[in-house]
């Protein structure tokens, strides 16, 4: 199984499959004209686009998923798993050298890294996640998906035929981003990687320029420094603007342990390359002038936006800008009339990560299954495996969007949560100390060093890291918490816990961390702040 996917199941591909409704019809018929009917159509099939077919479908709604890639996504094949699987051996080999005792001469053999990368990514097969989409009940149809009207969505297959779709009650937005890349002279021709090719790399060049100072290129300086590059980060602010700066700092000092060449306050002015596939040599300006620098890559990772390009999105009546699709906390678009069309993931501009994606399309589809499907009074499916029916209450639920109900995508303001993972890896959940002062909070900052609790003595000799949290004075509640140190990320959801259920300083105190753990930290912080 390709883990990030729900589960696996019998592949198929859907196109003549039926379907069948809660009260056991067939709901999916092959029109004249090529149009199908469904009750749900889901554009995408990367985590989002599963998530929200998956929680639809669940009151006997029959649903369709149209993918014009790999049913998985950008997460499954060139993103999350392909990166933590590159970066995953270098961490292992750091923990166990940090151990007195263990005569660790191992380094990082790039190929059973790549070996292992291209067994996680299935070898950018899809069928164990359309296997699964079968076993979910979920039709596929491979193409290219664009609304051409209310609840109608056109799919032209890699032939080039066209189908449309029509959606009885509706039609789920949950097509993705795409990489940025900066206007440089040069840039083009010198045909750079982007976060595809660096994730699925045959294998590992000499050294490589990195250009970005963000979440892609502090994640793969790491990987491809450990696989043995000389790396140089061509960065023009600093290093992971959305955290805390102290994180930015030590990924930063971390980095140039590792060898990485880290030039701040350097903007790309051209490029060029020197034949096809030759050395590429990149002319940045730092404010003292201009300098090159030459590597036989380039990494451009400068950011991306949501895909909502070439959607349709003008059919419905909404305008096709750069920007993500607006949506209220049930994840249905803003300025649709009829609450038909949803969005989630990526293409809403709102986060850009899978877990955060996937919550968002476990509240869309939520609000779909209950809106519009069948109760189980009327033949609808109910009892196991329906968490949400389509009772009056549940109903009234999803129109209402209540915050923090089941219906509304609330953590998206208060509580996202992200974990970089770098050397050391960054955490976090909820506000900064900037978010929340902008956010008009009275704030209290709280900062504790992690390498000195006891759990930190017995992990390794140089365990080191930071974390801060965020008090708001006013309801003594954390809204955010940082980590910084070896593993942190699988600290984070305490913090995560303690932010959504806004568990006042003086109930956390009653948390007792188990000692000698890392976690000992919670009771630091709480002695810091008072208690
Ligand atoms: C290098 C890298 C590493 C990352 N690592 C992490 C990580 O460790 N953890 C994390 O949480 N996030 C990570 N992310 C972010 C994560 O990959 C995205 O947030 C996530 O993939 C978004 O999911 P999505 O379903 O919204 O979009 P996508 O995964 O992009 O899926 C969208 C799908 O829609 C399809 N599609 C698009 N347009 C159409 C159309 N018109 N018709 C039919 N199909 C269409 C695409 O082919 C694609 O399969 C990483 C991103 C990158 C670039
Ligand atoms: N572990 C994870 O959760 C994970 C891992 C990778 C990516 N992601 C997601 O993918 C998204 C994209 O990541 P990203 O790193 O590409 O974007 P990003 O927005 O995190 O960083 C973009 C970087 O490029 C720099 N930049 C922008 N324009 C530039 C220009 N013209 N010249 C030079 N530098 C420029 C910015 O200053 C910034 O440092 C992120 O939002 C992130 O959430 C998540």
């Amino acid at each position: 199984m390709i883990p990030g996917a729900p589960g696996q199941g019998q592949g198929d591909d859907g196109a003549m499959a039926e379907n069948s409704s809660p009260q056991g019809e067939s709901t999916r018929q092959a029109g004249d004209a090529g149009t199908l009917h469904y009750d749900v159509v889901v554009i995408g099939a990367g985590p989002v686009g599963e998530n929200v077919a998956d929680r639809a479908g669940r009151t006997g709604l029959s649903t369709v998923i149209v993918e014009a890639e790999l049913v998985g996504g950008e997460c499954s094949y060139w993103a999350c798993m392909p990166s933590k699987t590159l970066l995953r051996p270098g961490a292992a080999l750091a923990a166990a050298k940090d151990v007195p005792g263990l005569t660790v001469s191992a380094t990082v053999d790039p190929g059973p890294v790549l070996a292992w990368r291209d067994e996680v990514t299935s070898g950018w097969d899809d069928a164990g996640q359309v296997e699964w989409l079968d076993s979910a009940g979920i039709a596929l149809l491979r193409g290219h998906g664009r609304l051409v009207g209310p609840r109608r969505v056109e799919v032209t297959d890699p032939d080039g035929t066209r189908t449309v779709v029509e959606a009885r009650y509706a039609v789920a937005v949950a097509t993705g981003s795409v990489p940025v890349l900066p206007e440089v002279p040069g840039l083009v021709e010198a045909a750079p990687w982007g976060s595809r090719e660096a994730t699925a790399a045959e294998e590992v060049p000499s050294s490589v320029v990195v250009v970005g100072g963000g979440v892609v290129a502090c994640e793969m300086a790491t990987a491809y420094a450990d696989l043995g590059a000389h790396v140089t980060l061509l960065v023009r602010h600093g290093l992971l603007g959305a955290a805390e700066p102290f994180a930015g700092e030590a990924v930063k000092t971390s980095l140039e342990e590792l060898g990485v060449d880290v030039r701040l306050g350097a903007s790309p002015v051209r490029v060029s390359r020197d034949g096809v596939g030759g050395p590429v040599t990149v002319t940045y300006d730092d404010g003292s002038g201009e300098h090159d620098v030459t590597a036989a890559e380039l990494l451009v990772a400068t950011g991306r936006v949501p895909r909502t390009q070439d959607v349709g999105l003008g059919s419905v009546g909404l305008t096709e800008v750069g920007r993500g699709l607006e949506v209220d906390d049930a994840m249905r678009v803003r300025g649709v009339e009829g609450g038909w069309l949803f969005a989630a993931g990526d293409v809403t501009g709102r986060v850009a990560t899978t877990h955060q994606g996937k919550y968002q399309a476990r509240v869309a589809g939520d609000v779909i299954a209950a809106t519009f499907g069948a109760s189980s009074e009327d033949g609808g499916k109910s009892g196991d495996g329906v968490p949400v029916p389509a009772t009056d209450e549940n109903r009234a639920g999803a129109q209402a969007t209540e915050p923090w109900s089941r219906f509304a995508a609330s953590a998206d303001h208060a509580a996202q949560t992200q974990v970089v993972f770098t050397r050391p890896q960054v955490a976090w959940v909820g506000l900064s100390e900037r978010k929340a002062r902008d956010a008009g909070l009275d704030v209290r900052v709280v900062e504790y060093d992690l390498g000195a609790v006891a759990g930190a003595h017995v992990t390794g000799k140089s365990f080191a890291g930071r974390v801060s949290a965020v008090v708001d004075e006013a309801r003594r509640v954390l809204v955010g918490v940082t980590f910084v140190g070896p593993e942190v990320g699988e600290m984070l959801h305490a913090a995560t816990v303690a932010v959504v259920g806004e568990v006042p300083l003086e109930r956390l105190w009653h948390a007792v961390p188990a000692y000698p753990t890392v976690s000992e930290v919670w009771l630091r912080l709480l002695e810091t702040y008072g208690l």
